[in-house]
C-alpha cells in the first residue's frame, strides 16, 4: 500500500496490500472486567473472526494462562483458518537471560502459533522502574527475543507498551528501541497507547516525527509500523486512524471495543472506518457485510450484551427517530445516513414515537409492509394518536407489533380479533408454608360465545396467560406454538409522584419471528393484560401480514 502524507494530506491508497488488521480480542480483549471465556468460546470467536477476513488472530498469551496453553494446543488440531494466522502473545525474554533459555518464551514457541507478538518496553521509566534494569539490557532483550522467534521460522511483531509516553519522555530511547527491532527483523512495531491517554493530535505528532527519525536511518520500507490503542480519552479509535493518516500500516483493536479498563479500539468501527472513509479495502472480498452479524455473535459467546449504539453495528446505528429526519430520508436515505447500512450488514430503521411526524409513520408503515402514501389523513389520525399515547407513557419504538395494530385500526378497521374480554379475576395466594401460586379466571366472548377459564401460575401474568390459553385453545391451537419469550416492566413517575402509571413490554416468538407489544396503565396487572392479550391477538394474525 501507498502511505497517505500526513504533511499533505494526500489521499489513502484504495488497496489495503500489505496493510494488516490484527485482532486481539481473545488476548487484550479478554482483559476486559467481567469477561471470561472458555476454551470453546475461544475457538468459536477465532472462527467467527477468520470469517470475517482479519489477517492475523491473537490467541492470548501459552504459558503464562493455562487455559490460553489449552486453548492454543487444541487451535492447533481443531482451527484451520481459511485467512488469518494466529498470534501467541508473550513478552520480551527476561532480563539477564537470554530467549533460547527463557521458559516463557519456549512455551511461545511450544504453542505451534506460526506468529509471535511480543510486548517490549519502550518508556525509559518503565526499563528503569519496573524491569529494573539498564536501557541497552532492554534493547538486547529484544532484538535477541526478534532474532530467536525468527530462527525458529516465527514471524515476529513487537508491541512497544506505553510508547507515546515514552516518547514524549525521550524520544530518542523510545525510537532506538523500535529501531532495534526492525533491525533484528521485526514484522512490524506496534506502537501502543498503553494508558490511552491520547488524543488524534498526540498520535499523529508522534507517528510523523518517528517516522522521520527511523526514515534517516532506514530504507523507508523497512520502517513498518502499528498502533494498538487503549480507549481512555473515548479517542481509541481516531487515534488508530490519525495513526494510519501519519503513515502506519498495521492496527489492533478487539471485536466491539472489549478489554480492560474502558476498553480496547472497537475494531469493527476501525475496519469500517479504514473501507468506507479512507478507501482501503483491507478485509477479503464480501467481509465488511459480516460485520454486524459477527459482531452480535461475538457478544452473544462474550456473555455480553451487544451496545445497541455501537457505530456501524448496533441496532440503533441506522434507527431514526425525530420526525424532520423522516422527511428527509422519504426522499432519499442517503441524507441522513452516513453510509449505506447495508454495506457493513446493518439495517436502516424508523422509530414511530412522540417526535415522529407523517413522514416517520408513512416509513414505518412501509417497512411493515402497510402503503399509507398519499393517506394525508389516515397519516394525520395515527401520528395525532401516537404522540397523545405517548404522552400517556405508550412506547412504541420498541413494540412494533403495536404499532402495526394501532395503524390496521385506522386503515382497515384492525385486525380480527380472536376474543373480546368480558372480565377477568386473579387471585394471589400466600401461604408461608408453600409456594406462592397466582390463579386467574376469564371470562371471553370468542366468536360470539361465552367462554370461562381458569389456570394458576407462578405469578399472576403467569396465570391470566394460562389461563386466556385455556379459553382459546380448543378454537386456535397454533396458540401452543407462540411463546412468552420477554416480559419487561418499567414504572413511569407521574406528576405527583402518586399517580404513576406502569409500562409493560411483552416479547413473543413463533419461532420464526419475534414481536413486541406494549400496554399501558395505573396497574400492573391490566398494563400486562394489554400487552398480553395485543401479543396473542397479534400472534394468531401474523401468518396473514407477515412482518414486524
Ligand atoms: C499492556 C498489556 O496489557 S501487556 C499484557 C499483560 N497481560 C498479563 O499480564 C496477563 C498474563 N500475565 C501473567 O500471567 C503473569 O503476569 C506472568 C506469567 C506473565 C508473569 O508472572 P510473574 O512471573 O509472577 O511476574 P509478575 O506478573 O509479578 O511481574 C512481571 C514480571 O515480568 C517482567 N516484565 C514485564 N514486562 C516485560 C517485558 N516486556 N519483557 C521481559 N520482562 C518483562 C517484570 O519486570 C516482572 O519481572 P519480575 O518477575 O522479575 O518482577
Ligand atoms: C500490549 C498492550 O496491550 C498495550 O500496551 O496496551
Amino acid at each position: 500500500m501507498t502511505q497517505p502524507d500526513p504533511q499533505t494530506g494526500s489521499e489513502p491508497a484504495k488497496s489495503g496490500g500489505d496493510f494488516h488488521v490484527f485482532d486481539t480480542t481473545l488476548r487484550d480483549g479478554a482483559q476486559m472486567e467481567g469477561l471470561r471465556y472458555s476454551v470453546a468460546d475461544k475457538l468459536a470467536v477465532a472462527e467467527l473472526l477468520d470469517e470475517l477476513g482479519v489477517d492475523y488472530i491473537e490467541g492470548g498469551w501459552p504459558g503464562a494462562i493455562p487455559s490460553d496453553t489449552e486453548f492454543f494446543a487444541r487451535a492447533a488440531e481443531e482451527l484451520n483458518f481459511k485467512h488469518a494466522k494466529l498470534v501467541a502473545f508473550g513478552m520480551t525474554r527476561r532480563a539477564g537471560s537470554s530467549a533460547a533459555e527463557d521458559p516463557g518464551f519456549q512455551a511461545l514457541l511450544d504453542s505451534r502459533a506460526p506468529v509471535l507478538c511480543l510486548v517490549a518496553k519502550s518508556d525509559m521509566r518503565h526499563v528503569e522502574q519496573a524491569l529494573k534494569t539498564t536501557p541497552e539490557e532492554n534493547l538486547a532483550m529484544i532484538a535477541d527475543s526478534v532474532r530467536t522467534g525468527r530462527e525458529h521460522d516465527r514471524q515476529v511483531f513487537i508491541d512497544c507498551e506505553h510508547f507515546f509516553d515514552g516518547f514524549r519522555h525521550d524520544p530518542e530511547y523510545a525510537s532506538l528501541v523500535v529501531r532495534t527491532a526492525l533491525e533484528a527483523g521485526a514484522e512490524a512495531v506496534v506502537l501502543c497507547d498503553t494508558n490511552g491517554g491520547s488524543i488524534p493530535s498526540d498520535i499523529t505528532t508522534v507517528v510523523t516525527d518517528l517516522r522521520t527519525r527511523l526514515e534517516a536511518v532506514l530504507p523507508s520500507e523497512r520502517v513498518r509500523l502499528g498502533m494498538h490503542a487503549q480507549n481512555d480519552t473515548g479517542c481509541a479509535v481516531a487515534n488508530t486512524l490519525a495513526a494510519v493518516q501519519a503513515g502506519v500500516m498495521h492496527v489492533q483493536g478487539t471485536a466491539n471495543g472489549y478489554g480492560e479498563r474502558p476498553g480496547n479500539a472497537n475494531l469493527f468501527s476501525v475496519i469500517a472506518n479504514l473501507e468506507t472513509k479512507l478507501g482501503l479495502k483491507v478485509l477479503p472480498e464480501g467481509g465488511l457485510e459480516q460485520l454486524t452479524r459477527i459482531s452480535h455473535a461475538i457478544a452473544e459467546i462474550a456473555n455480553m450484551i451487544p451496545d445497541e449504539h455501537a457505530p456501524y453495528t448496533g441496532h440503533a446505528a441506522f434507527a431514526h427517530k425525530a420526525g424532520i429526519h423522516a422527511s428527509a430520508i422519504k426522499a432519499d436515505p442517503a441524507l441522513y445516513n452516513h453510509v449505506d447500512p447495508a454495506v457493513v450488514g446493518n439495517d436502516m430503521r424508523i422509530l414511530v414515537t412522540e417526535m415522529a411526524g407523517r413522514a416517520s409513520v408513512e416509513l414505518k408503515g412501509r417497512e411493515l409492509g402497510i402503503d399509507l402514501s398519499g393517506d394525508k389523513a389516515a397519516l394525520d389520525r395515527i401520528t395525532k394518536r401516537v404522540k397523545e399515547l405517548e404522552s400517556k407513557g405508550w412506547s412504541f419504538e420498541a413494540a412494533d407489533a403495536s404499532f402495526e395494530l394501532l395503524v390496521r385500526d385506522e386503515v382497515e378497521g384492525g385486525l380480527p380479533r380472536p376474543f373480546k374480554l368480558d372480565t377477568y379475576r386473579v387471585i394471589v395466594d400466600h401461604d408461608p408454608t408453600a409456594v406462592t401460586v397466582a390463579e386467574a379466571t376469564v371470562r371471553l366472548d370468542v366468536d360470539g360465545e361465552r367462554v370461562i377459564a381458569t389456570a394458576q401460575g407462578n405469578g399472576p401474568v403467569n396465570a391470566l396467560d394460562a389461563a386466556l390459553r385455556s379459553a382459546l385453545a380448543a378454537r386456535h391451537p397454533r396458540l401452543a406454538e407462540l411463546t412468552l419469550s420477554d416480559f419487561k416492566v418499567r414504572i413511569l413517575a407521574g406528576s405527583k409522584g402518586t399517580d404513576a402509571v406502569t409500562r409493560v413490554l411483552v416479547s413473543m416468538s413463533d419461532g420464526e419471528s419475534e414481536w413486541t407489544t406494549v400496554g399501558v396503565a395505573p396497574n400492573l396487572i391490566e398494563a400486562s393484560w394489554n400487552a398480553l392479550a395485543d401479543g396473542l391477538a397479534y400472534g394468531l394474525n401474523r401468518r396473514g401480514h407477515s412482518k414486524t
